[in-house]
This record gives structure tokens, C-alpha cells and sequence, in this order.
């Protein structure tokens, strides 16, 4: 169109029709400005008060931090506990917080077993002024920011997956948590000012096939029978490695068949008592030519003095500006029961506490990572640091069930939940 002609066209247009089009085009085009503009604002005055309520969240967050890190006791530390929603660490930080220790608390809340339990146990420790940061200790930023809040002295390092048998099922969750979140973790410790001394969940079952009994640190660990082992084993390497070339203080903890109350409920004890309670039944394993499994089963608050007291002898960390300064110590101890008790007593004993008779299968144990038996030798632990179980299989286990009736609310007489 020439020229003129589309000048013309414009101003006065030859059909009331294109009058219409042509104005409703304008005003189309400049609502359409207007609403991009109102957008454009409406996501700024968003984003803004984003921005204030996630720095007021954080600012919050700190205040708590801070607070729930306070040293209440002379000489006192402040400890990072990883995995603090979990259940050896809900009872170490619980401990630590009742004497005055500053604590605070790291863990990722991941559905492995009933996150609801995890959640009860932070509120147990919140009713006790614990803070827990909801976080994955893969996270290199948000352990930095914890560790530019609080100068930490020790790091109890409790967040791992857990569980033998589950490593066929997720054998990447292992990698995850027990490989590179130590990692990540050692990395953040070996980078701190000061450093911090580590004391860390390893396993009995890093001894695997080992068949000298009762097993010893010194004894063969090179043997995993499951990929959990070995995960256990290669934290203990690694754990070394850090020790060895950043001088950062180690105690490894091999624990032994913890339970307890505020247990874990994949664990053989826990799940036991649910069946059991249910009328469901259970499945028992057997080693070869019918021979009965057996475990060094540790009552939890055995194990929190072990716990407690290896960051007390924790030597200190030599290494700054990620450097070494001088040899720090290393240290591997079991923590067990010193009296292995077979698998069907286990039933046994839950039978009388709960006044009724299991449905037991028994089959012959699955190539699932098991081993037939495990047995402490915890003469090292007991002359370094005073480590003495005093809780027998009986007593821990009517602890337990206590604890497991009035949490789930188990009504013995009507014989089902009330809380469900
Ligand atoms: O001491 C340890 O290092 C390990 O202790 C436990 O592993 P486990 O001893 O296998 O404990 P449970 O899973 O409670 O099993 C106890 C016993 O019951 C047996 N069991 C388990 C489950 C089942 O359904 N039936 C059964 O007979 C197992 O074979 C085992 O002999 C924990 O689950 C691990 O996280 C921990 O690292």
C-alpha cells in the first residue's frame, strides 16, 4: 500500500469495522503493556517479600542456632550433632543438652522409616531447647553457614543410612549419605577455624566374615559382608585419610545392635513387637545346619555414655587454614554388650513382655548380607574411656516395650492401638 494511501487508511478508515479492530489493536496493545507492567510489579513486590521472609526465616534460624549451641557448663562444648533426629542421636544430644553442652542438631528427615517418629523426636528435643537444622549434610553451603554461626569443638557424626539387608534394595542411598556426605562433611571440618574433633558412628558389622571371636579392633575388617559394611569400612578409611593429612581428631565408634526405646523401626526388635502385637507373623533367621543367629545387642543409654565420653577424651584438632600442624589423634573403639544373644531368645523375651505368643517362620537366613553373629570386645573402649554396659538384653527390652505401648498407644486389654 502506498504511502498516502495507508496514511489515509489510518485516518480515516474506509469500514466502521476496521475502526473498531484498529482501536481495540491499540487498546489491546497498551492493556497488554499495562498488564506486562502490573505483572513485572506484582513478581517484584513477590519476590521482595520473599526475600524478607526467607531472611527473616534465616534470621530466626540463627537466633536458634545460636541459642540452642549456648554453653551452659564450665569447660562445656559445643557439638554438632548429624542425624540428631535419628535415634542413637536424639538420645546423644538429649545427654550432651542435659549437662549444659551447646547442641545443635543437623538431619534430613528422609523417609527411609516413618519420618513421623524422626519428627516426635525432634519435638522431644525442641520441649529441651535442642535446635535441629532440616538439612542433608551433602550440602557444602548450608554447613558452611552452620559453621560460620557456631564455632563448633566436636562434631558427633550420627546421619548415615542405616540397615544391612536394605543395601540390595537402595544400594545409591548408601553411597549417598555413609560415602559422599562424610565426605562433604570432613571437608566442611577440615576447613573450619578452629577445627572441630570428629567422633563417628562406624559398625560391627565392618567385621563381617571375621570368625575370631569376640571380634577386636585390631581383627580383620576387610572382609564386608554387605555393601552397609563396607560403606562402614571406607568411612573408616576415609575418616584416616582426613586425620592423616588435615590433622583433624578421629574416634571411630563401632557400634553393636543398638536398641532401645525411641528405636529404629526397621530393626529386628522393633518390628518384632509390631507383628507380634498385630497377631502378624514374623520371620525368623537361621545360619547354617539350624543354628541360631545371635547378636551383641546394646542398650541405647550404654551407648550414649560411650558416646559422650569419647568426646570428652577427644583429643583437639591440629590442622588451620586447612593445614596440618601436628599429628591428631585416631581412634577406632567397639561399643558393645559383651553377651551375644541368639535371635530366638530375642522373641522369646519380647513374648513375655508383651504376654503373647509370636507367629514365627523360620527360615534359613537369606544371602542378604548377614552375618551369623557378632560379639564385642570392648576392653579398649573400657580402659580409654570408661566404658562399662550395665543393661542386660531383659531389661532394655521391657524398657523398650514400655516405651513402644504408651508412644503407639497400645492398649493391652482391648488389644489394639488407641492413638489409630
Ligand atoms: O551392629 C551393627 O553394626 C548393625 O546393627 C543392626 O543390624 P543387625 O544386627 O542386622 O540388626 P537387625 O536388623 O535388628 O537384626 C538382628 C538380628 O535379627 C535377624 N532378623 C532380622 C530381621 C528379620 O526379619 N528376621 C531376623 O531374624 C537378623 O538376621 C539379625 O541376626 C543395624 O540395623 C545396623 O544399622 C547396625 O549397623
Amino acid at each position: 500500500m502506498p504511502h498516502q494511501l495507508q496514511l489515509e487508511e489510518e485516518l480515516f478508515p474506509s469500514t466502521p469495522g476496521k475502526i473498531k479492530r484498529r482501536t481495540l489493536q491499540r487498546c489491546f496493545t497498551s492493556t497488554s503493556t499495562m498488564f506486562l507492567w502490573a505483572l513485572f510489579l506484582i513478581a517484584l513486590t513477590a519476590s521482595y517479600l520473599a526475600f524478607l521472609t526467607n531472611s527473616n526465616r534465616y534470621l530466626y534460624h540463627e537466633k536458634m542456632i545460636r541459642s540452642s549451641a549456648e554453653i551452659r557448663r564450665s569447660n562445656g562444648m559445643s557439638v554438632l550433632v548429624t542425624g540428631a533426629a535419628g535415634f542413637v542421636g536424639s538420645h546423644v544430644a538429649l545427654a550432651l543438652k542435659k549437662r549444659g553442652d551447646g547442641v545443635v542438631g543437623i538431619d534430613n528427615f528422609n523417609d527411609y522409616y516413618d519420618p513421623s517418629l524422626k519428627r516426635s523426636r525432634r519435638n522431644m528435643l525442641e520441649d529441651n531447647k535442642i535446635f535441629i537444622v532440616e538439612g542433608d549434610i551433602n550440602d557444602m553451603r548450608m554447613l558452611a553457614k552452620l559453621f560460620e554461626v557456631v564455632k563448633f569443638t566436636h562434631v558427633m557424626h550420627l546421619a548415615a543410612q542405616a540397615g544391612v539387608r536394605y543395601a540390595m534394595e537402595n544400594p545409591n542411598s548408601y553411597i549417598h549419605s555413609n560415602i559422599a556426605g562424610l565426605v562433604t562433611l570432613l571437608e566442611q571440618c577440615k576447613a573450619a577455624e578452629p577445627q572441630p574433633a570428629i567422633v563417628w558412628a562406624s559398625s560391627s558389622s565392618v567385621y563381617g566374615l571375621n570368625e575370631k571371636v569376640p571380634f577386636s579392633e585390631a581383627d580383620r575388617t576387610d572382609q564386608p559382608a554387605s555393601l552397609y559394611a563396607a560403606t562402614k569400612k571406607a568411612g573408616e578409611e576415609i575418616t584416616h585419610t582426613y586425620n592423616h593429612i588435615y590433622g583433624l581428631s578421629i574416634t571411630g565408634l563401632r557400634f553393636f545392635t543398638v536398641y532401645g526405646p525411641w528405636g529404629r523401626p526397621d530393626m529386628a526388635y522393633f518390628s518384632f513387637t509390631k507383628n507380634i502385637l498385630q497377631g502378624k507373623p514374623i520371620t525368623v533367621y537361621r545360619g547354617k545346619d539350624r543354628v541360631d543367629l545371635a547378636r551383641d545387642f546394646t542398650y541405647i543409654d550404654d551407648i550414649v555414655k560411650g558416646c559422650v565420653a569419647s568426646l570428652d577424651t577427644a583429643g583437639k584438632s591440629t590442622g588451620t587454614g586447612g593445614k596440618k600442624k601436628g599429628p591428631a589423634p585416631y581412634r577406632i573403639f567397639n561399643l558393645g554388650n559383651t553377651s551375644p544373644v541368639t535371635v530366638p531368645t530375642l522373641v522369646n523375651i519380647l513374648e513375655k513382655n508383651l504376654k503373647i505368643k509370636a507367629k514365627k517362620n523360620v527360615i534359613e537366613m537369606p544371602g542378604n548380607g548377614d552375618v551369623p553373629f557378632t560379639h564385642a570386645n570392648i576392653s579398649l573402649a573400657q580402659r580409654e574411656l570408661g566404658y562399662n554396659p550395665t543393661t542386660d538384653l531383659p531389661t532394655g527390652l521391657k524398657k523398650f516395650v514400655k516405651w513402644y505401648m504408651s508412644y503407639y498407644g497400645f492398649d493391652h486389654v482391648k488389644g489394639s492401638y488407641v492413638n489409630s
